[in-house]
């Protein structure tokens, strides 16, 4: 897989050559490459925004450098654009991003990019508008950091234990059950007596019904809709 990240702040991305990024570029699974949209200006002042048509407070970001920028590294690829007005970013489209040969994230800031952007990238390859979350940030660039992180440690080969991959967070739509390692008892606290039985079917039951449990009552919008009738269905009232 190829990524390459277009940002004023390149710098912001520099965590992508520890850890995980990192070790997956040793192995020559990634191919991490980080732009200075600055690069694409031709003005002395290397200006990046102005203000916005219609009036309203803040900055937009100029079309003359971004579109420059991914005329330059984004033909073909895959072009994420950051931005609290995106869709959900979630498990399941790391997944889906992570069956990309080429992705390209475009970290806009100020008050976004302007929309003839957008439009044009459509013209140079795939447009998937994302958000990390319902929060707005400075930039994109942190955004850009997590769901790179997302989905490299998806690409084949990359996790060393792959198994690990298997028993998730959100990957059977639920939460993960709590976890649990030595010493048995720590500060009076014990761990659960299931978990030391060796009893394999009795553990993974656990395990199930504490995710459940759980995503129950962290995250009830992940399990499936039951709603008032489903409720009522539940205590057999009409
Ligand atoms: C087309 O893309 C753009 O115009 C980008 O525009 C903006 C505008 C404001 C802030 C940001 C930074 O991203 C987030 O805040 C964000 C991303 N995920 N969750 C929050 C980006």
């Amino acid at each position: 897989m190829r990524i390459d990240v277009v940002t004023i702040f390149p710098d912001y991305l520099a965590p992508l050559d520890l850890s995980l990024p990192g070790k997956a570029r040793d192995k020559g699974l990634l191919d991490l490459r980080v732009h200075d949209l600055r690069q694409w200006t031709t003005d002395r002042h290397r200006t990046v925004d102005d203000t916005p048509y219609g009036g309203g407070a803040g900055m937009v970001m100029k079309p003359e450098p971004w579109g420059e920028a991914l005329d330059a590294v984004a033909g073909g690829a895959t072009i994420v654009f950051t931005t609290p007005s995106g869709e959900p970013f979630t498990q399941r489209l790391a997944e889906e991003l992570s069956g990309h040969e080429h992705l390209v994230f475009a970290c806009g800031r100020y008050e976004g990019i302007d929309q003839r952007v957008i439009d044009h990238a459509a013209t140079v390859g795939t447009v998937r508008e994302v958000s990390l979350g319902d929060y707005v940030l400075n930039g994109g660039e942190v955004a850009a950091l997590a769901i790179t992180e997302a989905v490299v440690r998806l690409l084949p080969g990359f996790m060393g234990n792959a198994e690990s991959l298997v028993e998730e967070s959100h990957t059977d739509g639920l939460l993960e059950y709590p976890v649990y390692t030595k010493p048995a008892t720590w500060r009076g606290r014990e761990v659960p007596d299931v978990l030391l039985s060796g009893d394999h079917a009795r553990i993974a039951a656990w395990r199930r019904e504490q995710a459940e449990h759980r995503t129950a009552l962290r995250r009830p919008d992940l399990l499936p809709a039951t709603g008032a009738v489903g409720a009522l269905a539940d205590l057999d009232v009409r």
